[in-house]
């Protein structure tokens, strides 16, 4: 079984979008804790197959943010399944879970399973749209927060700013309530000074879009967590 709580730094690929071999094998290469591969829109059943058949020839843990019904397939390491603390429909936050487990569930090695409480806060992010969010006050956050530790004993909570940089503060506050559940911070690390800034309070950050847009400032943030 993975353990979270080791963790420093993942990256975050996405499988609706290319990525030269020689970029997968310097991302698997980088020291970085772990891939997972997710989305929000495009992930198919084909192009999540397709990235983990290669990362499998390198030795990092592979593990699937399960995003949609139709990619879920056996194979990785481990899988992220998350619910959405602050979506206004149940259907984010327990009933497609509840539809998976009866589809899946004598099939379902529940070691492998880890579950995350995302709160999503980034408006513009396409999950935002996507998991029908509401904006959480910060009070709302640390609330969620001390759920996610003491009431649901949920090994990750995700503050999830897709797409852009978070405050610093929150992100701070928020760490302040965890001890059992690893804070996962995702968002707009582009920089070595970014993600020093971050995981000063996350256990773990996430590195994402940067991937696509500048490999070598996305390696960088690697050697900031080491
Ligand atoms: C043998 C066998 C088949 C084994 C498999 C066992 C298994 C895994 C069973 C399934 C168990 C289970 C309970 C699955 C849940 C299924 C599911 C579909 C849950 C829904 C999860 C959910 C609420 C999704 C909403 C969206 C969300 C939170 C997505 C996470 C990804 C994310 C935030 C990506 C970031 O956004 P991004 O796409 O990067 O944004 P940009 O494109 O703008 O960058
Ligand atoms: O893509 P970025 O903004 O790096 O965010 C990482 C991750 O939290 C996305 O789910
Ligand atoms: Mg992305």
């Amino acid at each position: 079984m993975l353990n979270v709580k080791n963790w420093n730094h993942v990256f975050k690929l996405d499988p609706n979008k290319p990525l030269q071999e020689e970029c997968l094998t310097a991302l698997c290469e980088s020291g970085t804790d772990a891939l997972i591969i997710g989305g929000t829109d495009g992930v198919t059943f084909d192009n999540v197959f397709d990235l983990l058949e290669r990362v499998q020839a390198f030795n990092i843990p592979c593990i699937l943010e399960v995003s949609t019904m139709e990619a879920i397939m056996p194979g990785f390491d481990s899988y992220f399944i998350p619910i959405v603390f602050n979506s206004m429909n149940k259907r984010y936050i327990v009933d497609i879970q509840h539809q998976a487990v009866k589809e899946y569930g004598d099939w379902i090695n529940w070691d492998q399973m880890v579950v995350e409480g995302y709160c999503v806060l980034n408006e513009q992010a396409k999950v935002f749209e996507a998991a029908q969010c509401q904006l959480p006050s910060k009070e709302d956050v640390v609330a969620y927060a001390k759920m996610a530790e003491h009431m649901f004993h949920l090994p990750i909570f995700y503050l999830e700013y897709s797409g852009t940089w978070g405050e610093p503060e929150l992100v701070r506050e928020v760490a302040k309530q965890l001890d059992q559940t690893t804070l996962f911070y995702g968002g707009g690390i582009e920089s070595i000074e970014q993600a020093n800034l971050m995981k000063k309070y996350a256990d773990v950050i996430v590195v994402g879009n940067i991937i696509y847009k500048d490999l070598q400032a996305a390696l960088r943030t690697v050697e900031a967590c080491m």
